[in-house]
This record gives C-alpha cells, structure tokens and sequence, in this order.
C-alpha cells in the first residue's frame, strides 16, 4: 500500500544502479573477447540471468521475462561452435516474437528450431561458423534483433554487414550497441539502413564504467514533477549519454522539471521548474518506448492532457502496455483512447482513491503509477516485479519519503 504522502522541501540524493541496455551488451560482448572489465554492473534480474546464462553447463536455459538476453543470447549461442542449448524464458516471453532475428540468423547459415510455436521462444539453437557476411532483417519490430546481430559481428570470421528494410524502431539502442564497440576499439558504423561491422581478433584489456540507467531515473522525474518543491540528486549520470532514455532532461521540461548537470560528480539534479505546465502535451517516443508508462501517469497526476506516439512496439513488451495502461489509468479516473501506435489520455480533476492497481509481470507498470503516490492513496499489485530492472526501487522511494506498507 503506498499511503498518500507529500514529500518535504528538501534535496534527497538517490544511487541508481547501472543501465541494463548497456549492462547486457557489455556481458556478450566479454563473453566473446573475455578481457573487458565492467564496472557498475546492472543489479537487475535480466543482468543476472543474462551472465547466469552465459556461465551455464545445463541444456536449457532460461532467461525468464529478460528480452534483450532472449535476442542477444540467440545470435550468441547461434555462433558458438560445438554448443547445443534450448533457450527459454517465461510464458509472456514465449509469446513475444523473436521470428525475424531467427529467420536472419538462418540466412547467415545458423541452425535453429522452434520448440513449441513458429517464430516464438522456446528455441533449440545448435551452434556453428557462420561465415555468410551479409544479411537483411526488418526493422520496425524491435532494434534488439539488429543489436543481437550486431554484438556477434565483430567474432565472425568475415565480419558483417547488416541491411535494414523499413522504419527503424528505437535508434538510439541501435547508436548505443555501436557506441559501446567503438569504445572497445571494435569498428563499425551505421549510415541511412546500412550496419557494417568488420571482423576483431582481440581487443586491448579495458575497463568500462556503466552509466546508471536513465529509464530507471524517469520514475524520479515522475517524482519532482508531481511533488510541490521536492529536489532529487541521482548518480551516476553523465551529460553524453549513450541511453536514449536521457531524453527525459528535455520532455520533462515541459513537464515542470530542470535537470543540472554536475560531471565533476556524475550527477543529476531534478528540481521544479517555475513553468507553468500546459493543459495538453504531445510526444513522439518512437525512440524511447521504456519511458511511455512513465510520462502518461505524470501527465495524469498532473491533471493534463496528452497525446503519446510511436507506441507501436509497446504491445510486444512485458505486456501489452498500452491497453494496460488505459485499464488500471481508467480505474483512477481518466479516459485514453489507444490504437496501434498512439495513446490520448485525458486527465480528470478528481483522481479516485485507494485503487488497486494490476502490474501484469511488468516492473514498468509498478514503477510508473508509484509516483502517484503524492496525489493519492494506491495499491500497487504483485510489487516485487520491478526486480526485473531496478531490484531496489521501493526502498528508493521510502528514502525520498514515501510512506509504503508492504502485505
Ligand atoms: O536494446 C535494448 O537494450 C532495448 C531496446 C528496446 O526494445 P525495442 O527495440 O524492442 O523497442 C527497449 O524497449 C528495451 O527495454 C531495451
Ligand atoms: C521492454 C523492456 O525490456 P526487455 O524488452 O529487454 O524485456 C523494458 O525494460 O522495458
């Protein structure tokens, strides 16, 4: 139960832990060139079960809800020589698609087959040279297909060149897989629909500091944004992120809140700004789908309207986001309507108290509607899902003063 609570004039400092995108990629790619040290490792449950996974002996592994370990795993077991494995996960994640990075993979000559359903985890995947150095794949479902792709280029033998066919979905996780190869001293570049990646041999011992995660860093957001004067310093954040979600410190402008950026300490400062917030915002999230959840309950705790696109791949996450959050939105007094790729909330003057609110197994629906928490009194069901990124995410918020009854 998380108890209607108005959080004091004061500065509360809070340490994230490290980015799960780039946590994940940084795990397949020592996996493959073992003498990268990381430093600020996710403490998510998808960082663990990505590095269990990458560790086991067993014949089947299983990456629970974890969907960039689902993909990355995939093209990285497809390319072990001598490895037989049966990748699984959870139910949800047996039906979230993994069809098009198979059917890319098979182009390049790997051998992999559906257990249960066609295009659809669980996969028995036997692993070989794949020494084909050319593939197309489509781009509009997911860009984690593409960074699999690209996290195994550099380790074949001819390298890899990558053509994209259509709209690309989620740049930014695209720039972040590059940006975090060339940092390693792994060539590539990305132009219009083409990713070229030549073959590495080895790379020079290094060590990589993760910047924390700025998806984890919105629900703060949501916070400052919701609270009176409350201001919140989050580590360890830096201004040239290669997160996407970064592009929080400018939405959230709108949305009454400043970010200071201190490098000197790798710090964030949120504050309210003196703006005055507008009856109704639209956003493009084309490029940071994780931080939807987020911006529509602040807009309804808020009280303003909003219009969100470039939703199309929310309904192929944890959940189908978008009907979830017209659901549990819609029990505290809004009204959205929601399509394909888009989503309008219209926010009400009056938000119902003590509703109970369903997380659907998606720790984004927990950690969106806390914030809440400064309007009214909530429940929030099944609260141990946000392990899944942010493992300590509600003792977190009890530090910035929430008041929280766990039942
Ligand atoms: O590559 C990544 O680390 C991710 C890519 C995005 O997925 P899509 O490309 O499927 O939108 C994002 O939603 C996910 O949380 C993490
Ligand atoms: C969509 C997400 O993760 P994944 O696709 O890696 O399961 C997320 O963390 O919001």
């Amino acid at each position: 139960m998380l108890h209607h609570t108005t959080l004091p004039k004061k500065t509360f400092e809070v340490q994230i832990t490290g980015s799960k995108s780039e946590s994940n990629r940084l795990l397949i790619l020592k996996a493959l060139y073992p003498n990268i040290t990381i430093e600020n490792l996710s403490e998510s449950d998808d960082t663990k079960y990505l590095q269990k996974a990458l560790n086991s002996k067993e014949k089947e592994v299983d990456i629970h809800h974890a969907g960039t370990a689902m993909r990355f795993l995939t093209a990285y077991f497809a390319c072990k020589e001598n490895s037989e494995v049966i990748l699984t996960g959870s139910e949800r994640m047996q039906e979230r698609p993994i069809g098009i990075l198979v059917e890319a993979l098979r182009q390049m000559g790997a051998d992999i087959q559906y257990e249960k359903n066609d295009g659809y985890p669980p996969l028995k995947i036997r692993g070989k040279k794949l020494t084909q150095n050319k593939v197309s794949i489509a781009a509009t479902t997911s860009s984690q297909f593409i960074s699999a792709l690209m996290l195994i280029a550099p380790s074949l033998p001819n390298g890899l060149t990558i053509q994209l066919e259509g709209k690309i979905t989620s740049v930014p996780y695209i720039n972040m897989t590059l940006a975090l190869m060339q940092q390693l001293g792994i060539e590539g570049n990305f132009s219009e629909n083409n990713i070229y990646i030549p073959n590495k041999k080895s790379i020079e011992n290094q060590t990589v500091v993760v910047e924390s995660d700025w998806s984890s860093a919105s629900y703060f957001y949501s916070i400052v944004a919701l609270s009176k004067a409350t201001e919140i310093v989050l580590k360890s954040y830096r201004k040239q992120s290669l997160q996407g979600d970064a592009a929080l410190s400018t939405i959230y402008t709108s949305l009454g809140v400043e970010t200071e950026f201190f490098p000197k300490e790798n710090a964030i400062k949120l504050s309210k700004s003196k703006i005055e917030v507008p009856n109704k915002v639209n956003f493009n999230l084309v490029n940071t789908p994780d931080i939807a959840q987020t911006i529509a309950v602040t807009c309804f705790g808020l009280g303003t309207d909003c219009e969100l696109q470039g939703l199309h791949t929310l309904k192929i996450k944890e959940t189908d986001r978008l009907t979830a959050l017209k659901v549990e939105l819609e029990k505290l007094g809004a009204y959205l309507e929601i399509n394909e790729a888009s989503l309008k909330l219209t926010s009400s003057n009056t938000i119902f108290k003590n509703v109970s609110i369903n997380t659907y197994n998606d720790h984004r629906m927990a950690m969106a509607f806390a914030p809440l928490a400064l309007k009214t009194s909530l429940q929030i069901n099944d609260c141990e899902v946000v392990s899944k990124s942010y493992p300590t995410f509600w003792e977190d918020l009890k530090s910035v003063g929430f008041s929280i009854d766990f039942q």
